[in-house]
């Protein structure tokens, strides 16, 4: 599992090391400086002569790049620090002349343009404008410099320093440009904008370096790697009968979309739910597509209810509707999609896991009086379902080609393992399925623990992201591709 920290946590841990004397500076540097020497023999096959450029800023961001240049000058690189304010890190600014780094001023815009053509044709450039003190986008002519690398067609290796200069560290926003970093090198713990879009679009590979820093309380955002994922899963006993594996429920489709329903019960069956009872207008096209279905209503362990169902399908909204009483009324949890987001009561419990994209999701705050549109939920999307999770209650998952997941007592998740092929029509009903599945063959864990079910939407989507890239790697999937690939990606998840 991938954990971040956010930066007044990641503060308070530096706290009594720095009391303590622990030079905590130097040992970013001296990690930075590692992973930026790694990056050169990739890219030059040596440290030696090669052309590194760092922007620097005002704070211990800048501090942190200038040592690390001190020690690539010593290593015999060519370093060059371009100065994006007059008052800079006096002791790194003293390493990297006592190491024969060369040093530019870049105090106005026009100093900052001239410097240009310089930053662009280094081998390297360390972005250590802002790291965790930064609020809002870089101003100045710091942002002169940011904004002529992120023009520019071809461009040098970019590493950031902690994190990519001007990005929210906490909500993973972005504010103005941004340089593209290939690796972000962050000390002490990860921070959330390096998982969270949309600034984690930015941070390129990330590594992480220790500074011996003790994390108390909980992360601020997790990614789950596959064993999390091995370890969420119901896995059946050598006794398990269907019923004990979950039964779902499955409220999808309508005479408009009546694949939905296909693939939304194809994705749990997939996933390795017991059996699913198929519920609407739908029943002849799934079974055709799925004969081990039962068609009608009966017990269920947990409920996926919406895909497909269409806004004017006065009957399979009832139904929808229904499904949803029942659900709340014995403790059943549901993954609730699309054609039934705006069938919710006020208030339910975490246990119901909302999975709307980022149109869906804006419409459900603006009917609860939020007024945001699509693009405001796309710009701040941890934000946004956070606000969700506060008025609901539910568990919410928002799909984007990183899903964000918010649930109970501040657990939130990223997940980034679909390929850019995913975003394809159905592929949302494969994973309400899938969801459903992990639902159902856990259904009272995810009653008993509120916030259990974040971490099972947090896991269908990694196991749904990891089934495109599995379908087909590196190009085009259907949905029923995706489906069809859910079983041999759970496999090798639980039998790694
Ligand atoms: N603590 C430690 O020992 C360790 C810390 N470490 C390193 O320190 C970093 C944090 O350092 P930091 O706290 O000095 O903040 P940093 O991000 O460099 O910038 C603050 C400066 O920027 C300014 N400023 C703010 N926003 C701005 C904007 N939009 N555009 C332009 N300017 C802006 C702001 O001005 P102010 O708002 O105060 O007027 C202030 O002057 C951390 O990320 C890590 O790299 C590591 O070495 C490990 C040990
Ligand atoms: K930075």
């Amino acid at each position: 599992m991938l954990l971040s920290w956010d930066a007044a946590a990641v503060r308070a841990a530096e706290e009594p090391l720095l009391a303590a004397g622990v030079p905590l500076m130097d040992r970013a540097a001296f990690g930075l400086a590692t992973h930026v020497a790694h990056v050169l023999r990739d890219v030059r096959g040596r440290v030696g002569g090669a052309h590194v450029v760092l922007l620097v800023g005002p704070g211990n961001n800048g501090g942190d790049t200038l040592h690390a240049g001190a020690r690539l000058a010593r290593r015999g690189a060519r370093v060059t620090a371009v100065l994006a304010s007059p008052r800079v890190h006096g002791d790194g600014l003293a390493a990297l002349r006592a190491a024969h780094g060369r040093v530019v001023p870049a105090h106005d815009d026009a100093a900052a343009d001239a410097l240009a053509g310089t930053v662009l044709a280094a081998d390297v450039v360390l972005d250590g404008l802002l790291g965790i003190g930064g609020r809002g986008g870089v101003r100045g002519p710091g942002a002169r410099l940011v904004g002529a690398l992120a023009a520019a067609a071809a461009r040098p290796v970019v590493v950031a320093v902690d994190v990519p200069s001007g990005v929210g560290v906490d909500d993973g926003t972005r504010t103005g440009a941004v340089a593209q970093a290939d690796v972000t090198v962050t000390f002490g713990a990860c921070k959330p904008a390096l998982l969270l879009p949309p600034a984690a679009d930015a941070a390129g590979r990330v590594e992480v370096v220790d500074l011996g820093l003790d994390l108390a309380g909980a992360p601020a955002v997790a990614r789950l790697a596959g064993a999390d994922v091995a370890a969420l899963w119901p896995v059946p006993g050598r006794t398990s009968h269907k019923y004990a594996r979950g039964v779902l429920g499955v409220v999808a489709g309508s005479d408009r979309y009546p694949g939905a329903a296909v693939l939304a019960s194809g994705g749990a069956l997939r996933a390795g739910v017991g059996m699913v009872r198929y519920v609407g207008s739908a029943g002849s096209q799934v079974l055709a597509a799925h004969p081990e279905v039962v068609v009608g209503e009966g017990r269920v362990q947990a409920w996926v209810v919406g895909p497909g169902v269409a806004p004017d399908d006065d009957a399979q909204r009832a139904r929808a509707r229904d499904a949803l009483v029942h659900a709340l009324a014995h403790d059943e949890p549901a993954a609730v999609d699309a054609g039934a987001l705006d069938l919710l009561p006020d208030r339910v419990p975490p246990h119901v896991v909302l999975t709307p994209h980022a149109g869906e999701l804006a419409t459900l705050l603006s009917a609860r009086g939020a007024a945001v549109d699509r693009a405001d939920v796309e710009a701040a999307p941890l934000a946004h379902a956070r606000r969700a999770h506060e008025l609901t209650g539910a568990t919410v998952l928002l799909k984007g080609a990183t899903t964000v997941v918010v649930g109970a007592h501040g657990a939130v998740y990223a997940q980034a393992d679909a390929p850019a092929w995913l975003a394809t029509a159905g592929a949302g009903d494969v994973l309400a399925g899938v969801l459903g599945a992990l639902l159902a063959g856990r259904a009272a864990d995810a009653v008993d623990d509120p916030t259990l079910p974040a971490a099972l939407a947090a896991a269908a989507a990694a196991v749904h992201g990891r089934a495109a890239h599995a379908a087909n790697p590196g190009g085009p999937v259907t949905a029923s591709d995706v489906a069809a690939a859910v079983p041999r990606v759970v496999a090798g998840l639980v039998t790694a």
